[in-house]
């Protein structure tokens, strides 16, 4: 089904709702279409919707009648914790997309962007991993629950667009960091952790850290805020039925990283490697030449980003 390219830039006060504003992502986003100067964006904590009751969102989008949605809220984090909160992670997602994807469409939204993750990629997928990989193999166990939501996610987009002709469309990131992560001890993602344990480690004058797994699998990182500048793009160029991956094209091994963050901190000890925890997928580098192709690029390097969200921990986070 053909779209024209979108007036999404054309209409500053058009209504634009970001779910899940207070996260990673929601936050990144909202701070972009501020700084284009978007005078009208709706938002709402959990505690005031909670996302998976269906008809209160019904209500939600009744009453509000936004023309944009950004679906940036979900149920998230690292490896450990969807490895031991499968039913959360699966449950969770299918409600919340389900419920705020339908709810768009019935209230008359001119386009939704629905965020997934790379993890919807099958364990040993080619490299780099293209948009049609999905599907093609089974998928990494620590986070298949997490997975088959956000693959369901991606399917009801394609699905309302065919049946409905509703322009919802569907970006795939890979690992996020930047202000605003959730640096939990045990259920964050990698990088927050290390961050948050280099830096304990260095205020407590520890000789070493312990680093999850082998240290040998590849991750690709992308800054939070060239995910929200390739989010706000494609709402304004891109209404095809596929997903569009978002990565930086550049991937580091675990200890690669730690290494990185043990040096932007400025931790002096040593690294421990605790090999009783997963490695996950040992690669999952993304194929973002589709999204190069439309004219986004990234532009923050995982230096610069550590450096930025170091000095935002500091002055955010209560030590
Ligand atoms: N972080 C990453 O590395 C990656 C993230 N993504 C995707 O980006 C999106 C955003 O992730 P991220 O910003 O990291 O996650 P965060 O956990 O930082 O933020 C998620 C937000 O969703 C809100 N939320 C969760 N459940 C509900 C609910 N039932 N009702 C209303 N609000 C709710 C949370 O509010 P509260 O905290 O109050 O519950 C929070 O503000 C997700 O779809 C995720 O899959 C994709 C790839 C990588
Ligand atoms: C974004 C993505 O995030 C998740 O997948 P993941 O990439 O495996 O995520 P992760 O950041 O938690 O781990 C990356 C690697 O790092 C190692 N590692 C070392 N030390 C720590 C550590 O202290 N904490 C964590 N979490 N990992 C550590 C860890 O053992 C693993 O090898 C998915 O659940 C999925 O939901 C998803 O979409």
């Amino acid at each position: 089904m053909f779209f024209s390219v979108d007036s999404f830039f054309s209409n500053k006060s058009a209504k634009i709702f970001v779910a899940g504003h207070r996260g990673l992502v929601g936050s990144a986003i909202v701070r972009k279409l501020q700084s284009l100067d978007f005078t009208n964006i709706v938002v709402r904590t959990h505690a005031d919707l909670d996302l998976t009751r269906q008809s209160d969102v019904e209500s939600f989008f009744a009453a509000e009648k936004p023309q944009y949605v950004v679906l940036a809220a979900a149920k998230v984090g690292g490896i450990h914790a969807n490895n031991t909160y499968p039913a959360d992670f699966i449950s969770i997602n299918l409600q919340i997309q389900t419920n705020v994807i339908d709810s768009s469409y019935r209230h008359g939204v001119k386009k939704i962007l629905f965020l997934g993750s790379s993890c919807i990629y099958p364990k040993f997928a080619p490299h780099p991993i293209p948009e049609n990989a999905l599907l093609s193999g089974p998928l990494e166990p620590t986070n298949e629950w997490y997975a088959v939501a956000k693959i369901a996610g991606i399917k009801m987009c394609q699905a309302y667009r065919i049946q409905h002709g509703f322009n919802a469309i569907s970006a795939m990131p890979t690992n996020l960091y930047g202000p605003n992560d959730n640096f939990h001890p045990e259920n964050s993602h990698v990088l927050p952790a290390l961050m948050r344990r280099f830096h304990k480690a260095k205020v407590d004058g520890a000789k070493e850290v312990v680093v999850w797994g082998t240290g040998s699998p590849l991750r690709e990182f992308l800054h939070v805020d060239d995910l929200a500048d390739a989010v706000v793009f494609l709402m304004g160029n891109y209404s095809g039925l596929d997903h569009v991956n978002v990565g930086s094209g550049k991937e580091v091994t675990i200890k690669e990283l730690a290494e990185l963050v043990k040096e932007v901190v400025g931790f002096e000890g040593e690294l421990v490697w605790d090999t009783s925890k997963p490695d996950g997928t040992p690669r999952k580098l993304m194929d973002s030449s589709k999204l190069a192709s439309l004219g986004w690029n990234a532009k923050i390097s995982l230096k610069d980003g550590l450096v930025d969200t170091y000095k935002w921990y500091l002055e955010n986070v209560k030590q």
